[in-house]
C-alpha cells in the first residue's frame, strides 16, 4: 500500500526572539501537540503561496517576507510528511488563532519545553543554535 505523503508549508513566525506557536486540535493528525502554523501545499500552488494562505487562514497574519529555513522528511508510519519550513521575518496583523486553537509567543530558549511532533525536533535544535 502506498502511504500518504504530504508537502507542508510551515512558518516560523519570529519577532524579537519570540516565536508564535499553536496547538493542534485533538482530532487532527499529531493532535494535542504544539506546531509552527502552516498546512498542506495544494496542487499547482507554490510553497510561498501556500504559506501565505495558511498563515492568513490559521493565525490572521499577512506574510510580507519569508525565507527558506530547512526541509524535513519524516515518516510517522501512518503518514509521511515533507515539512518545508520558512522563517517569517516580516508580516502585518496581530497573530492569533482563528480556528479556536490555543496559541502563544514563546522565547526561542524555551521552545524545547513544549511538546512538538517528532518531526519538529530538528527545527527546535536549529532555531536554538542560530538565534
Ligand atoms: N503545520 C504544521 N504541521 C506539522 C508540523 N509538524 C508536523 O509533523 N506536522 C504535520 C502534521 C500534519 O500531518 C501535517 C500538516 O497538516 P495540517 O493538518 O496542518 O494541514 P492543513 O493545515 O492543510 O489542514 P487540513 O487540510 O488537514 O485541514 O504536517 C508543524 O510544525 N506544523
Ligand atoms: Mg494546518
Amino acid at each position: 500500500m502506498t502511504k500518504k505523503r504530504v508537502h507542508v508549508a510551515v512558518g516560523v513566525i519570529m519577532q524579537q526572539r519570540k516565536i508564535f506557536v499553536s496547538k493542534r486540535s485533538e482530532h487532527q493528525h499529531q493532535g494535542g501537540l504544539w506546531e509552527f502554523p502552516g498546512g498542506k501545499v495544494e496542487l499547482g500552488e507554490s510553497v510561498t503561496d501556500a504559506l501565505k494562505r495558511e498563515l492568513q487562514e490559521e493565525v490572521n497574519i499577512v506574510t510580507h517576507k519569508s525565507q527558506p529555513f530547512m526541509l524535513i522528511e519524516h515518516d510517522y508510519g501512518d503518514k509521511q510528511v515533507c515539512l518545508d519550513i520558512h522563517l517569517v521575518t516580516d508580516f502585518s496583523g496581530e497573530a492569533k488563532g482563528l480556528e479556536g486553537q490555543q496559541c502563544q509567543w514563546v522565547e526561542v530558549d524555551k521552545l524545547h519545553t513544549l511538546d512538538f511532533p517528532a518531526a519538529n525536533q530538528g527545527i527546535v535544535t536549529k532555531l536554538q543554535a542560530e538565534f
